[in-house]
């Protein structure tokens, strides 16, 4: 299955601040209006894509990922598959002044909105942004992400902040919907850590010259 990818607006003669907020500005209106996530329950977009970002981190012990709000692409399955299988999860813990802390997952029922406007986060100790190095591959929200692994996300920073923290060679992988897999090429800063893997609903690839997809295969001593 192929679905369109978005063509958005150029914005090539703007500062790049500028270009990303006006990209930003399109591709949240669309996500309102194209990506309805169920009110109860999950449908098969949530089952497909849970499918391809399982299969990305297939054997890891430990992942750094997100609770999905809104028209997010759905992270909620997922969660509650990697509860069944024991799988460690880390999840973002908001601080004061939006700063960068972690916390277990423990099951999906712990996941509360802890301060108004906040995506859920687990209960349990917060653990400090470094925490993220405990993580064999790090699954982050984005609205857009290019063919080159150049990611657009929600403008905080947050993941800018934290990704440089995590260990050499973990994977930073972008979830994003079919059509927000655009050709790009997206405005970039030096400080926007490139992705190696793009997961969508319908596909999932790895970036060519990742340090991830350099990595030997495991094999079956591994
Ligand atoms: N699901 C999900 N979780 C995520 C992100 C995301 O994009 N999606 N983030 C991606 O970066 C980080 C959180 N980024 C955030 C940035 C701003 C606000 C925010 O402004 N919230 C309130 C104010 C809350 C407060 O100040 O206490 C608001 O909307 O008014 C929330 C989260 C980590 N977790
Ligand atoms: N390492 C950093 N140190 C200080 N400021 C940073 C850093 N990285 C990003 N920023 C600042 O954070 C703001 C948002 O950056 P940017 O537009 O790249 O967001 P984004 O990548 O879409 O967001 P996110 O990282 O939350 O997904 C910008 O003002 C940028 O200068």
């Amino acid at each position: 299955m192929s679905t369109q990818a978005r063509v958005l607006p150029d914005t090539s003669s703007l500062a790049v601040d500028d270009a990303k907020e006006q990209l930003r500005r399109v591709l949240r209106e669309h996500r309102a209006t194209h990506h309805r996530h169920p009110e109860h329950g999950h449908n098969d977009t949530c089952e497909r894509l849970t499918t391809h970002i399982l299969q990305a981190i297939a054997g890891m012990d430990t992942v750094a990922a997100y609770v999905s709000v809104g028209n997010e692409p759905c992270t909620r399955l997922l969660l509650q598959q990697l509860e069944d299988s024991g799988t460690r999860v880390l999840l973002p813990v908001l601080g004061p002044h939006l700063t960068r802390s972690w916390g277990y997952f423990r099951r999906v029922t712990d996941l509360a909105e802890r301060s108004p406007g906040r995506p859920p986060e687990p209960s349990g100790e917060v653990l400090p942004a470094a925490a993220i190095a405990d993580a064999e591959a790090v699954i982050v929200p984005a609205l857009a992400v290019d063919r080159s692994g150049r990611r657009l996300g929600q403008g905080g920073g947050w993941y800018d902040r934290v990704l440089p923290l995590r260990r050499a060679g973990v994977p930073v992988c972008a979830v994003v919907h079919d059509d927000e897999l655009v050709a790009g090429p997206l405005p970039a800063q030096a400080h926007d850590a490139p992705v190696d893997v793009v997961i969508t609903p319908d596909e999932w690839f790895l970036l060519e010259g990742s340090a991830f997809a350099c990595a030997p295969a495991p094999t079956d001593r591994d």
